[in-house]
C-alpha cells in the first residue's frame, strides 16, 4: 500500500517552550489559578501546537468527506443510501447544518466526494474523486482494496496540504455517509477488542430491533475480518472511503503542525485509526463533543479524550466541532488579552 509522503516520519511534537510559556502566562493572569478550567488547557495546548505566544483559531479550514457504504445492503440505516449524494449537493448549496455553521464562523468549507452510489453532478466547492462507487459490503468481503485505501488516505493528506497552504490555524474534518455508524463501530470493535453489541447504536435513528440487527451484521464482519489489529489493515477490511480520507487528513495535519478539532463518533474513529498508526498524532487533537451515539464513549476513552461539550448531537458533518469552535476562540482571546496581576495592580494570591 502506498502511503502519503508526509508520513515518512512520525508527526512532530508540539513546541514545549511555547507550551510552558503559556502555562506561566496563565498563572499570572487576573484570575484564581485554574478558574477558567478547560479553557486554560485549550489555550496552553494551542500555544504549543502553533508555536506561538498568541494562539489563534480565526483561520479555520473545514472539510467534509463523503462516501457510500456497501454494508447498507444489510439494512443497517434508517435512511436510504441516496441521501449521501443528495447531502453533498445540500452542502454545496449552503443548506446543510455545516454550511450554516461555516458561514456563521467565517470558516473555509470544502467537500470531497470520495465515492457515491448515485452520481453527483459537478458542483462548485465539491471535489469529485469517485475512487469507487462506495465500498464493498464489509459483512461479506473487505470494504476496500489496498489501492482504494491508499487513494483515500492521499485525498485526506491533499486536504491537509491545502489547509496548510491557506494558512489554516485549525482543521475540522466532517463526515457524510449513510451507513457509516456501522462501519465506524466495526472499525472501533476491531481496534479496541470490543463486542459489536457494545458499540452498535441507533445512528440516524434505528429502533432497538434495528440496533440488534446492526450488531449482528457487525459481528459477522468481525468474524470475517479475524484478529489482524494493524490499523491500516483494519481500515481496508472494515472502513469507509470517507473514514480513510479523514485518517489521512488528521495525520496530514499533524505532520504539518495543524491542530485538529475532532467531531463526533465517525471522526473520532478515524482519529483512533490515526493514533494507532502514529501515536504522536494524539498530541495534535482537541475533542469537541460527546456524540449521542453510545459507542463514542469507548472510542474517546481509548484516546483519554475529554470532549468539551455534551449536547446530545449526533449529526456528523463536523457540526459538533463547529459548535465547539467559539470555545476555542474564547480560550485564545482570554489567554491573549487578559491583564496580569502586576499589569493591572491586582494583588495576587497570598503566598
Ligand atoms: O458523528 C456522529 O456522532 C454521528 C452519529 C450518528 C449519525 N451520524 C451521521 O449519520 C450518518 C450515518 O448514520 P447511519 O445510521 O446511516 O449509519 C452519517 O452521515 C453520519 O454523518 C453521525
Ligand atoms: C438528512 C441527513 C443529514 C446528514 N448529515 C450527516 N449525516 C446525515 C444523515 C442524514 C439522513
Amino acid at each position: 500500500m502506498t502511503l502519503p509522503t508526509s508520513w515518512t516520519s512520525p508527526p512532530p511534537l508540539p513546541d514545549d517552550r511555547f507550551r510552558n510559556e503559556a502555562l506561566e502566562r496563565q498563572a499570572v493572569l487576573t484570575k484564581p489559578p485554574g478558574s477558567l478550567g478547560r479553557l486554560e488547557e485549550v489555550a496552553v495546548e494551542l500555544a504549543g501546537q502553533q508555536g506561538s505566544g498568541r494562539p489563534s483559531v480565526d483561520q479555520v479550514h473545514i472539510a467534509i468527506f463523503a462516501g457510500d457504504h456497501g454494508v447498507c445492503a444489510e439494512g443497517i440505516s434508517a435512511f436510504p443510501q441516496e441521501v449521501t449524494g443528495q447531502m453533498i449537493a445540500n452542502f454545496a448549496h449552503g443548506g446543510a447544518a455545516i454550511s450554516v455553521m461555516a458561514r456563521h464562523l467565517d470558516a473555509t468549507l470544502e467537500v470531497i466526494n470520495l465515492g457515491t452510489v448515485t452520481p453527483v453532478p459537478d458542483l462548485q466547492g465539491v471535489n469529485q474523486l469517485q475512487i469507487a462507487p462506495g465500498t464493498a459490503n464489509l459483512a461479506v468481503e473487505p470494504a476496500m482494496t489496498p489501492h482504494q485505501v491508499s487513494a483515500a488516505l492521499q485525498a485526506g493528506d491533499d486536504v491537509a496540504e491545502r489547509a496548510a497552504a491557506a494558512g489554516a490555524q485549525l482543521f475540522i474534518g466532517g463526515d457524510m455517509g449513510i451507513g457509516n455508524t456501522t462501519t465506524a463501530a466495526a472499525l472501533a470493535c476491531a481496534l479496541l477488542d470490543a463486542s459489536a453489541s457494545d458499540l452498535a447504536g441507533p445512528g440516524t435513528g434505528l429502533d432497538a430491533q434495528g440496533v440488534s440487527h446492526k450488531a449482528e451484521v457487525i459481528g459477522r464482519a468481525l468474524t470475517r475480518h479475524g484478529d489482524n489489529r494493524d490499523p491500516l489493515a483494519v481500515l481496508g477490511s472494515l472502513g469507509g472511503l470517507e473514514i480513510a480520507a479523514l485518517t489521512g487528513a488528521i495525520l496530514g495535519c499533524a505532520a504539518r503542525r495543524i491542530p485538529v478539532l475532532v467531531d463526533g463518533f465517525i471522526v473520532s474513529v478515524a482519529a483512533l485509526v490515526a493514533v494507532r498508526q502514529q501515536p504522536v498524532a494524539r498530541q495534535w487533537l482537541h475533542f469537541s463533543h460527546r456524540s449521542g451515539e453510545p459507542g463514542h464513549n469507548r472510542v474517546l476513552a481509548a484516546m483519554e479524550a475529554q470532549p468539551l461539550l455534551d449536547l446530545g448531537m449526533r449529526l456528523g458533518e463536523g457540526s459538533g466541532a463547529a459548535v465547539a469552535l467559539p470555545l476555542l476562540r474564547s480560550a485564545c482571546a482570554l489567554h491573549n488579552d487578559m491583564a496580569s496581576f502586576a499589569g493591572a495592580g491586582v494583588s495576587n494570591k497570598e503566598a
